[in-house]
């Protein structure tokens, strides 16, 4: 599709016979905000596993920007190209501080000795303060990540993987684990990212999903069952029988 940042089409995947995906078809728009949802087993992790390289779809076509072949594409260079990937245990290094961790991220691996002994340039400086106040962790700057609460280390990470700056991130079940106040500040946050990021979530906490406001796409059984805004999506008779109904 024109303008694409990501372009699924016809996407199929078995595993020992099993199809997690059936004829899939998905469209991302640069800096889009969007949320999938659907039941246990509908393919939403094959869906991300498939889109970052992990995993190898059997069919169908996987494009970034109209042009590069996803499928093609291993792990690393999905990130090379600008998507990043949050599971849904965060990652961060607790024995560093925040900002220490969000320094790591803009680094990049290598450099975890210029983390600890070297000197952060102005811009670096510039930019992780940038980052500490977009997922508000400006006060626990200097705590160490270890001390954090849940949410906040589920920031952190947000925050650490916005660092590479990517044209993609993928957020698996963010809110899971986090008190409400957490999880609508989670929303907001995304809310707030989505524009210079695309953003897709996937979750199962149907409040977070109606403060993200934003398209809803419903998987079931390694297909779209139903896309539209939340309304539109949960007045979908299917929808309610085998997802929200339960
Ligand atoms: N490597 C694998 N080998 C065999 N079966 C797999 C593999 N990966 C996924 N599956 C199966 O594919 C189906 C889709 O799984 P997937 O994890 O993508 O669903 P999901 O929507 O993410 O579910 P959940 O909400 O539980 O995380 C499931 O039935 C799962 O058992």
């Amino acid at each position: 599709m024109s303008g694409s940042l990501l372009y699924l089409s016809g996407v199929s995947k078995s595993f020992e016979g099993f199809r997690a995906i059936d004829n899939l078809s998905l469209v991302v728009l640069p800096g889009e905000l969007r949320a999938v949802i659907g039941p246990n087993g509908a393919g939403k992790t094959t869906m991300m596993d498939i889109v970052t390289g992990k995993t190898r779809p059997d069919e169908g076509e996987v494009l970034w920007k109209e042009t590069v072949d996803l499928t093609r594409a291993d792990e690393v260079e999905t990130a090379r190209l600008g998507i990043g990937r949050k599971f849904q245990k965060p990652s961060v290094i607790e024995s560093l501080t925040v900002a220490e961790n969000l320094e790591l991220a803009l680094k990049g691996p290598r450099g975890v000795g210029a983390t600890l002994f070297g000197r952060r340039t102005r811009e670096e400086a510039r930019e992780i303060e940038r980052l500490l106040a977009l997922v508000r962790l400006e006060e626990a700057r200097d705590a160490l990540a270890g001390s954090m609460s849940h949410g906040q280390k589920q920031w952190l990470e947000i925050g650490m993987l916005l660092a590479q700056d990517p044209e993609l991130l993928l957020v698996d079940e963010p809110a899971a684990g986090m008190t409400d106040a957490e999880t609508m500040r989670t929303a907001e946050l995304l809310r707030e990212i989505a524009g210079r990021h695309a953003v897709v979530v996937v979750e199962h906490d149907m409040e977070f999903v109606r403060a993200l406001g934003c398209k809803v796409t419903v998987l079931h059984q390694g297909r779209v069952l139903a896309e539209g805004s939340l309304a539109h999506v949960s007045a979908n008779a299917e929808v309610i029988e085998v997802y929200l109904g339960r």
